[in-house]
């Protein structure tokens, strides 16, 4: 097999933990290579190295033979190495030829810049508009930018980190086939997913990482799902289950909610009505971007709306501020982790009295208590098994998974009346879903209703009992869980978001 990239002995210790632990492997050209492992495992920081944004400790990389140690991103690009990040970095304001220009090293005259891009697209079935605007653009299209971005440069390894998780089921479709034609050209792909079943379909060859060290290679489509978490975690997986639910009285009301969009590029919601009882999980479907950030800040009271248009417990809160909210029992979890939910250079401890100040009477005459918010951050790290050195880690520290856990697990612990949780296990490795969907059972067990808004179908079906899509600001009817199909499911959604309505994008809808 002739080798395209080999690493060897790559090392690199933060502090408090080896992040890659003497990792070995190699790619061939064109193949499909998954990087596999659990939140922390040391996936990014791996191809990080390879990209030039981190210096290893130890170790040694080649390419096409010859000694390979970027400096930077900008040197691993001229070497023929490119990257499509989980969280994309272009400017809304500016067209899409004006942002993939701003990304390369020596783009050309724009004109000539936008027909590269509509070739390039049309080469790789990446259906995409040079001159629209970026901010009007749908996540899977936003995506395209960047990996038509990545493509101009002629890149000889594509690193891809978690490509999927923003796209619907019909962009996954497009984006595979351009990644295997990709491959059939020589391209060599290194492919990040905790989506086992897309790993399966797609990559030739998988490592697997546990604790920052290579534990197996494997072919993951002769290997099933199970053998694959298997072999990430150490240990068998359990299903979460979900028991035969009875909705108690409704505790939280939505009733008519209209409200502008939250920025420039938002969704209007439009008379959105649901119902959550105690017990009870209500799970809302939807392609990001058709209303639910603008849901939660309703939600949450970051956004402001008729008193009666949200009732807590029969009290119309409309008009009543987040804080209060919070007091009165009712939290959210929204989706940005760092930033939104987190702080990303305060401490985990500061991160829990963040949110936590009220419930767990973390504050004496207007002071934290410092001691109690410590142990309270202690107690999310040990329950939802965080891995990090310890609370005094900064939030930015920490792998994206885990701080996920922290964040979810910090509302679950305060014992919400209400729960209202975005995209709850995102970037979570397979075993952490599990746990994280086991503890918002758990939380509806005892007695609290639960409201999950989530782009996962699977997991919205594992543990709503009932459903309702999302689609251009306006909610569908609430209906059983229990025997939906995902043709249903389709159909709710707004019939297939199929490439013409990708194209007129969901803020249009
Ligand atoms: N800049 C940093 N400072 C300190 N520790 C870090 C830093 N970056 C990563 N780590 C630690 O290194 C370990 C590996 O993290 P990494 O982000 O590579 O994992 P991952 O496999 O990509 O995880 P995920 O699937 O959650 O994204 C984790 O324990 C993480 O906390």
């Amino acid at each position: 097999m002739t080798t395209l990239f080999t690493a060897d002995g790559l090392t690199k210790a933060y502090p408090g933990v080896v992040a890659n632990d003497d990792v070995s492997f190699s790619v061939a050209p064109g193949e499909i290579h998954a990087l596999l492992g659990e939140n922390g495992a040391g996936k990014s920081t791996l191809v990080k190295t390879i990209f030039g944004l981190v210096k290893p400790d130890r170790g040694a990389m080649t390419l096409h033979g010859a000694p390979f140690a970027p400096a930077d991103p900008s040197a691993a690009r001229r070497a023929g190495v490119a990257m499509v990040f989980q969280h994309f970095s272009l400017f809304d304001a500016l067209s899409v030829a004006e942002n993939v220009g701003l990304g390369m090293e020596n783009p050309p005259p724009l004109g000539r810049l936008a027909r590269r891009i509509t070739e390039v697209s049309q080469e790789y079935g990446l259906p995409l508009d040079p001159s629209r605007r970026v901010g009007d653009l749908s996540a899977g299209e936003r995506q395209r930018v960047e990996i038509v971005r990545c493509l101009l440069q002629d890149p000889k390894l594509l690193i891809m980190d978690e490509p999927t998780s923003v796209l619907t089921p019909q962009e996954v479709e497009i984006l595979f086939r351009t990644l295997n034609q990709l491959a059939d050209e020589g391209t060599a792909i290194l492919y990040i997913s905790h989506k086992l079943g897309e790993i399966r379909a797609l990559c030739e060859r998988a490592t697997i990482l546990r604790r920052g060290a290579v534990v197996a290679t494997c072919r993951p489509s002769e290997t099933s799902s199970a053998e694959l978490a298997e072999l990430m975690v150490g240990s068998a997986l359990s299903r979460p289950e979900r028991p035969a639910e009875t909705a108690g009285d409704t505790i939280l009301e939505v009733r008519g909610l209209t409200l502008p969009p939250a920025s420039a590029f938002g969704t209007r919601l439009q008379d959105v009505s649901f119902t959550v009882g105690e017990g009870e999980i209500l799970g809302l479907g939807g392609v990001a971007g058709n209303g639910q950030d603008e849901l939660l800040a309703a939600l949450s009271g970051e956004m402001s709306s008729a008193a009666d248009a949200i009732r807590l417990e029969g009290a119309g809160i409309g008009r009543t501020g987040p804080r209060e909210r919070r007091a009165l029992g009712l939290l959210t979890g929204p989706e940005e982790r760092l930033g939104h939910a987190a702080a990303p250079d305060m401490s985990l401890t500061e991160n829990a009295a963040l949110t936590g100040w009220q419930r767990e009477e973390l504050t004496r005459n207007g002071l934290i208590r410092w001691g109690r918010a410590r142990d309270f951050a202690e107690r999310i790290i040990a329950e939802f098994d965080v891995r990090t050195p310890g609370p005094d880690a900064a939030a930015r520290a920490l792998s994206g998974g885990n701080l996920q856990k922290f964040v979810i697990g910090r509302e679950i612990l305060q014992r919400p009346r209400v729960l209202v949780v975005n995209q709850p296990t995102w970037g979570v490795d397979a075993a952490a879903a599990a746990a994280i969907r086991q503890a918002l059972l758990d939380l509806a067990r005892e007695g609290s209703a639960v409201v999950v808004i989530s782009q996962d179908l699977d997991e919205i079906l594992e543990v709503a009992g009932r459903f309702a899509a999302l689609n251009g600001g306006r909610l569908s009817e609430p209906v059983p869980a229990d025997g939906l199909t995902m043709e249903r499911i389709g159909l709710m959604l707004g019939g297939a978001h199929d490439m013409e309505a990708a194209h007129a994008g969901p803020h249009h809808a």
